[in-house]
């Protein structure tokens, strides 16, 4: 039977994962938040992220429910204080997703409707393949990287942790873009980046 599962964070990103857990008859617990909140779905309001440590790390399972429109070192963080601490956060797949059978991915990954991630591709750790994007063969996406609606992603692209790649996105087949870049809403790359970068525009230039 599945772990009862403990959502961290009440946003629009929240909503959607509670969503496609309650289509899936997954028990949820509640959620924390840094502050009392009303929840969409009528979720129970837990506390803030220490009223997880209450809980034994081999009886639930936590959602790692807080959106991103930037690189944010936030979700690195938390993924990786309640890792150590043994807490396994659960992958959120919506049914919709295309997913070959050679794609691995890492632990809590989310991947949203409609989403195609093709033949060899990995996904590592905590990253979130956000509503109609697609992945083409042989990609490497990192950990707590942030694949935005819509983005367009062709064949061996290698992308790094902590990325957020914008809604619309695309690069083309090959390209190495470093960790903790922003890509924007967008741009189309046609050239590598390096680390922490900041790239919009078609073709994507950094500015
Ligand atoms: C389910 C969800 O909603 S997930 C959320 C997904 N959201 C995203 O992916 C958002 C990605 N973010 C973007 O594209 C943003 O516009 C950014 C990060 C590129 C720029 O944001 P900011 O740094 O705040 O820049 P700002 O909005 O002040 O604009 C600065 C300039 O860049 C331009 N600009 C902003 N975004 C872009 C873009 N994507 N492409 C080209 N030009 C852009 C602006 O027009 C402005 O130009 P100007 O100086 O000539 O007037």
């Amino acid at each position: 039977m599945n772990k009862p599962i403990i959502m961290i964070g009440n946003g629009g990103h929240a909503s959607v994962l509670t969503e496609i857990l309650l289509a899936q008859k997954e028990t949820i617990i509640g959620f924390t938040a840094p502050t009392l909140e009303e929840n969409a779905f009528g979720l129970t309001y837990l506390g803030s992220d220490e009223v997880i440590e209450e809980y034994n790390p081999s009886d639930i399972e936590l959602v790692l429910a807080i959106g991103t429109i930037k690189p944010s070192p936030l979700r690195e963080k938390i993924f990786n204080i309640f890792t150590q601490k043994t807490y396994h956060f659960k992958s959120v797949i919506h049914p919709s997703a295309i997913i070959a059978p050679s794609v691995q991915l890492g632990q809590g990954v989310q991947i949203m409707a409609g989403t195609i991630i093709q033949t060899n591709t990995t996904v590592a750790d905590n990253s979130i393949i956000n509503t109609g994007a697609l992945i083409d063969h042989d990609c490497q996406i990192g950990s707590h990287i942030h694949i935005a609606p819509g983005t367009k992603i062709s064949g061996s692209v290698h992308i790094e942790k902590g990325t957020h790649v914008g809604t619309g996105a695309t690069i083309i087949q090959g390209i190495h873009i470093g960790s903790n870049c922003l890509i924007g809403a967008g741009a189309v790359v046609v050239s590598n980046f390096a680390n922490g970068i900041k790239a919009v525009g078609v073709p994507a230039k950094e500015v």
